[in-house]
């Protein structure tokens, strides 16, 4: 979408995949979904460098509202959890350098069962605009998935007519995929800033695999798409979470830096462990994704269960990443021609990382760096 914004893959933290619906604050007044967790949230952004190295968005996912509308017909913030209101947590967002995301579901209601836009679409656009919105997650549960192809190009003029620049999330491909539909990637990416392929990604290594091997399996059809302005969503990073190792955490880092893909953060920054920390914070693994010329990576070969893929940069060199997906335990060393990685063959320093897996998942891998002239 040629909005301005996004010129990069956007960069922040949402709520969803670590804190949920959690809407009972008694029971966990740390973790459910409120003012007091966002506001601790940015604070740790910028406490622990997270803003400084890039994240600037933070946004709140499903579960923010009442469950009804207000008399007027808008959107009332839930009382007990945003007791302050949208407009003075946009303030406190704002005040420390960040952007404030938001969600809204275009149907009766969201996926959660809170009211959706549906036959409130201007008053809910004016409504963000009087908040300060930066960002909007717009979700498509409860809604015809042949409608889509209109609903959101339309819901994005009104919200651009608006006159406050809104970063665009649209959920709109991801349930026509579901609903084996071959999504307008073209319109999509006329339409929306970023755009939601496939699947929830859960807290679990099979669930980064399932939509690392999606977006292997369907490059063809959706890489060429991604550019400035314009990104496929693989979802959010669930590393500092509870299902990944270091190395995996290492792999959706670097895959997802190669795949040009939102980084956007969903754990809690207060228990985050430092070799977590460290990894979502590599500068040189967030230079790679927010690289200028903006070309998506693409999964260039699988041997012996070993993907890898690769990102051509804008200074004409390559990132490339080495995925193993085997869990027999044993270090098993395969050969990459430059060839088998289509790369142009001219000097090169190769650091090859022969990743292997020990039992249990775990990754780990030897680092041997080569230089030659081929
Ligand atoms: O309710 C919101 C939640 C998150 O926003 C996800 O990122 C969205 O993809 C949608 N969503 C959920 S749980 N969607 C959903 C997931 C499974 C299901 F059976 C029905 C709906």
């Amino acid at each position: 979408l040629d909005n301005g914004l996004a010129l990069t893959p956007p960069m922040g933290w949402l709520t969803w995949e670590r804190f949920r619906c959690i809407t009972d604050c008694k029971k966990y007044p740390n973790e459910c979904i409120s003012e007091n967790l966002i506001k601790r949230t940015v604070d740790l952004m910028v406490l622990e460098g997270y803003y400084e190295a890039g994240y600037e968005y933070v946004g709140i996912d499903d579960c923010w509202l009442e469950k009804q509308r207000g008399p007027d017909g808008r959107m009332v913030p839930d009382k007990e959890r945003f007791p302050s209101g949208m407009n003075a947590l946009a303030d406190y967002i704002h005040s420390r350098g960040l952007k404030f995301g938001i969600y809204q579901d275009y149907g009766n209601y969201t996926c959660a069962g809170y009211p959706g836009v549906l036959g409130y679409e201007q008053l809910d656009i004016d409504t963000f605009v009087e908040w300060d919105v930066d960002y909007l997650k717009l979700d498509g549960c409860y809604f015809e998935t042949t409608e889509m192809d209109k609903v959101y190009p339309d819901f994005g003029h009104m919200m651009n007519a608006s006159g406050r620049p809104i970063l665009y999330s649209c959920s709109w491909p991801a349930y026509q995929e579901y609903n084996d539909m071959q999504p307008d990637y073209a319109s999509i990416a006329k339409h929306c800033n970023l755009w939601r392929n496939w699947g929830d990604i859960d807290d679990s290594w099979g669930s980064l695999e399932a939509i690392m091997n999606w977006f292997g399996d369907n490059q063809d059809r959706i890489a060429h798409h991604a550019g400035p302005g314009n990104w496929n969503d693989p979802d959010m990073l669930i590393i500092g979470n509870f299902g990944l190792t270091v190395d995996q955490s290492k792999v959706q880092m670097a895959v997802w830096a190669v795949l040009a893909a939102p980084l956007l953060i969903s754990a809690d920054l207060a228990t985050m462990k430092p070799e977590f920390k460290q990894i979502l914070l590599n500068r040189n693994i967030i230079a790679v994704n927010q690289d200028s010329l903006g070309k998506q990576g693409l999964r260039v070969i699988t041997k012996n269960r070993i993907a890898v893929w690769s990102r051509e940069l804008a200074d004409g060199s390559h990132a490339v990443a080495f995925v193993s997906h085997r869990a027999d335990g044993a270090p098993y060393a395969t050969r990459f021609t430059l060839d088998d990685m289509k790369l142009p063959s001219v000097q090169y320093e190769v650091v090859v990382s022969s990743f292997y897996k020990q039992r249990h998942g775990a990754v780990s891998s030897r680092t041997a760096r080569t230089r030659w002239r081929s």
